[in-house]
């Protein structure tokens, strides 16, 4: 027997999955992760301990397997967007990696919105500037940390990174490129205008590779540290939504892609017809020649988890889930606002802050999850909106994330959306887009279709129930209001 390894670099763990040729996930191991908050509105992690973690986790794999080092083909990745690894003349970090959901260079997007102005960044770029993508952190350290920035020579994102570590050879994989605002999304080449216009040399931008092509082979180091063979093709990989789709068989448009984890993303596909106008982000897809538009929430996942940790923490999610699903929808008129810590779709605020907005003496533990619940789904319903409004068709959703993990959330996606949401028979996130990555990297499928059709196994269907979306349509229009009246509140 033959396998794949799809390594997923998320924000809280590293996750390592085996696949075979039938694309069953034979075993999976998962290390965990630490964040560094410094400073208000500052994450960052060390770059090593990814490096460290994703050896030990594909070691433990083989261990816990007992299969031997020649029955892996092939490597891919998946991994978290936008983090800022800034690398000296050797290749080494210099400083911490400034990540995703850092929200400390709100001046430095005013910056860039001031030099470029909007509507040419869209054109360069075919995004708009947001606190999390890796320009403006790059614009941070030139600001602030002069002496760092003067021994830069290139940057990686953290995917990247890994896999360089792995491999002795840098470059950059398209899809996670396109969340770093230096890249000309549609060209798939670093632009020139933004390059130029910040005093970033082409010799920083690393080389250019698409998500299945060869990396390269291991490092005779790597190889004794994961237990690998030196001769395992490294295939490139993707960013986290881009495979978190394919994982899904998400690469053609009629269908969407609704994620819940630590953040919340509402995708579609795209061939490339789309006219961004930076409601969305617009970014390569892990499908060679595809793209998609996405909208995110900075704090699904991480709301309810909040809630669990702070407020109810002698109750399990899934207790607290059970005791949302008694209270009627709509949770008797509680409603709950997700930005806890600022939010991109659609309000690209990084300084807004969550609210509950109507609580009543008879509310319960139950009326409150359940609000948050809504929240983070209605959310997700603004930027699937937006969406429609750019003229896109959603017939279905496939819901991912630890927000798929309960039935009760699944149903209401589907009333609160107005259409089936689909669940996976094996749900694995974004690992499995990059053990696909892999096998279809390594030959072992034509097209990546085919890959799709071995590898992704659908589960239940949720159908959307009318009355239940007539109330959560009422509730939804409610919360579109809170945004203009919080905002005024804000802290400066
Ligand atoms: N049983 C459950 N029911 C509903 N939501 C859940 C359940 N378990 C976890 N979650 C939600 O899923 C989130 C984690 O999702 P996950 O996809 O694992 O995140 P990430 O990959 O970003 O770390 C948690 O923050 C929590 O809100
Ligand atoms: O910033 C984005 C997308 O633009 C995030 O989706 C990150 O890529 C990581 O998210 P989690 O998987 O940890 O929720």
């Amino acid at each position: 027997m033959t396998y794949v390894i799809g390594v997923d670099l998320g924000t809280s763990a590293v996750k390592s999955l085996l696949v075979n040729r039938s694309g069953d996930v034979t075993a999976s191991v998962s290390k965990s992760l630490s964040v560094q908050q410094p400073a208000a509105g500052h994450s960052e992690q060390n770059p090593d301990e990814w490096v460290e973690q994703t050896k030990a986790s594909i070691q433990a794999l083989l261990e816990e397997t007992g299969i031997k080092a020649e029955e892996v083909e092939s490597l891919s990745f998946s991994g978290q967007m936008h983090g800022l690894v800034l690398l000296d003349e050797n290749g080494r970090p210099l400083r911490p990696a400034i990540l995703w959901n850092d929200t400390r260079t709100s001046e430095q997007c005013e910056t860039i919105r001031r030099t470029i102005g909007e509507n040419e960044l869209i054109e360069a770029t075919q995004n708009t500037v947001l606190e999390g993508f890796t320009l403006p952190k790059m614009l941070w350290v030139q600001e602030n940390e002069p002496e760092v920035w003067s021994r830069a020579a290139s940057f990686l994102l953290p995917k990247d990174y890994v896999r360089y570590r792995l491999t002795g050879s840098m470059q950059m994989e398209l899809s996670d490129a396109a969340g770093t605002l230096l890249l000309d999304v549609k060209g798939k080449t670093w632009s020139r205008t933004m390059q130029e216009g910040f005093n970033i040399s082409a010799s920083f931008c690393p080389p250019l590779i698409e998500s299945h092509e060869s990396a390269g082979t291991l490092t005779k180091e790597a190889a004794v540290q994961t237990g690998l063979h030196e001769g395992v093709n490294v295939i490139a990989g993707g960013a986290d939504n881009a495979c978190g789709a394919l994982g899904s068989g998400i690469t053609e448009p009629g269908e969407g892609l609704l994620s819940i984890g630590t953040s919340g993303v509402l995708l579609v596909p795209d061939h490339g017809e789309a006219v961004p106008d930076g409601r969305l982000h617009y970014f390569n897809h892990a499908s060679k020649d595809q793209y998609y538009y996405m909208g995110v929430t900075l704090s699904a996942g991480n709301s309810l988890q909040w809630v669990k940790d702070n407020l109810f923490f002698d109750e399990t999610i899934e207790q607290l889930v059970e005791r949302a699903s008694q209270v009627p929808a709509g949770a008797d008129h509680l409603l709950f606002t997700p930005f806890l810590t600022g939010e991109r779709t659609p309000y690209m605020d990084a300084g807004i802050r969550g609210s509950f907005i109507g609580l009543d003496i008879r509310h319960t533990r139950g009326h409150i999850v359940r609000a948050v619940m809504e929240g983070i789904t209605y959310s997700l319903k603004e930027s699937h909106e937006i969406i429609l409004q750019q003229g896109f068709q959603i017939d279905s959703l496939v819901s991912i994330g630890g927000g798929a993990k309960s039935s009760f959330w699944l149903q209401m996606q589907a009333d609160a959306f107005g259409c089936p949401v689909r669940k996976l028979a094996h749900e694995q996130g974004p690992g499995l887009g990059a053990a696909m990555l892999a096998a279809y990297g390594t030959g072992w499928f034509a097209t990546l279709e085919e890959c799709k059709k071995t590898f992704v196994k659908e589960g239940e269907t949720f159908n959307p129930d009318p009355d239940q979306s007539l109330i959560y349509e009422q509730s939804f229009q409610a919360y579109k209001k809170i945004y203009a009246q919080t905002s005024p509140l804000k802290r400066s």
